[in-house]
């Protein structure tokens, strides 16, 4: 049974002026981030823009060339920087879609191997789990389908319960039942043991109602961070008559735009005041908050490419 708190077990996150270069090319440029403690953060980014970077680097698998990273939370003090840091990193459980098990070993090992490392490990959480992944204990993890590997990782992630858990794109090679499976299993268990966990990933619209913050890179900077309210706040989504659409919408930066028969959905950015709401209504149209999905493909469009 779990006794311990928010508090106690939830990193915090903290990066300063975090650059990692590749050759003197800079994969992650000076940034500075908050990851609040015991909250689902949404890293968000296209190919290329820095969040496996992130992700090894915030789990101390790579040093910064420039800058810190710190970590922290009641149970183990403030301000520990990862990389070489035992105390810290047994805190940390990074997923990565590559996979980083040993492949000679049976399943079993791995998941042995797992919970002799991880002081929060959950046995029985990780042997529910396995079940439903339908995941065979005594098969050899090279020998498990791309499905079934990325299915022993989101295993792993999950019964670590490690204070950060990170996900880098490790539920890509799952299929969408099992990848729907996983997106249960993990608020199920984040409700009952919140932590802080970041899920990195593009597909942007499958995780986004998971998500309470957010953070964009481009390039290896970052675009924005803010709670997904904040973020779906920046626009609004019209929906009626098309011509009314079309007539209420005109002078807005247009993000997207539906059809279906007489009836349009547009997505546009900005902030709608009061009397705009009420024009709107008024003219028989609804208003809802901008998909995130849109606003991501917005703020990572090429420059000259955003509207
Ligand atoms: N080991 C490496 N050696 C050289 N360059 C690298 C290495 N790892 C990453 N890079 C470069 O750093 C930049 C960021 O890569 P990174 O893998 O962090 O991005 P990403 O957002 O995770 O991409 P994707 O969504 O495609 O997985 C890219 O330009 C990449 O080519």
């Amino acid at each position: 049974m779990t006794t311990s708190t928010l508090e106690d077990t939830a990193l915090s996150v903290r990066t300063e002026n975090l650059s990692v270069r590749f050759g003197g090319v800079p994969a992650l440029d000076r940034l500075d981030l908050r990851l609040a403690p015991g909250k689902i953060h949404g890293l968000l980014g296209r190919n290329g823009s820095g969040k496996s970077t992130l992700a090894a680097t915030l789990a101390g698998f790579r040093r910064p060339d420039e800058g810190r990273v710190l970590l922290g939370s009641g149970d183990i003090g403030a301000a520990h920087e990862p990389y070489e840091n035992a105390v810290a990193t047994s805190r940390v459980c990074l997923i990565r879609e590559s996979g980083d098990l040993v492949g000679a070993a049976p399943v079993r090992r791995a998941i042995d191997l797992a919970a002799s490392l991880r002081p929060y490990w959950d046995s029985e959480l990780a042997g529910n789990l396995m079940d439903r992944f339908e995941i065979p204990l005594n098969k050899k993890v090279q020998k498990l389908s791309r499905g079934k590997k990325s299915a022993l990782g989101v295993v792993l992630g999950l019964a670590s319960r490690a204070p950060l858990t990170i996900f880098d794109e490790s539920y890509l090679g799952m299929d969408v039942p099992s990848r729907t499976l996983f997106y249960d299993a993990l608020l199920a268990d984040y409700a009952e043991v919140p932590r802080t966990i970041v899920l990195s990933t593009h597909l942007v619209s499958e995780v986004s109602a998971m998500l309470e913050e957010v953070v964009i890179l481009d390039n290896g900077r970052l675009v924005t961070q803010a709670p997904v309210d904040t973020l779906r706040g920046r626009g609004a989504s019209i929906v009626g008559p098309a011509a009314a659409v079309d007539e209420f919408t005109s002078g807005f930066t247009v993000l997207a735009q539906e059809r279906l028969g007489g009836t349009k959905s547009t997505t546009v950015l900005g902030d709608l005041d009061p009397a705009l709401v009420t024009r709107a209504t008024a003219a028989g149209l609804e208003i809802g908050p901008v998909g995130l999905q849109e606003l991501f493909v917005h703020l990572t469009a090429p420059t000259g490419v955003r509207a």
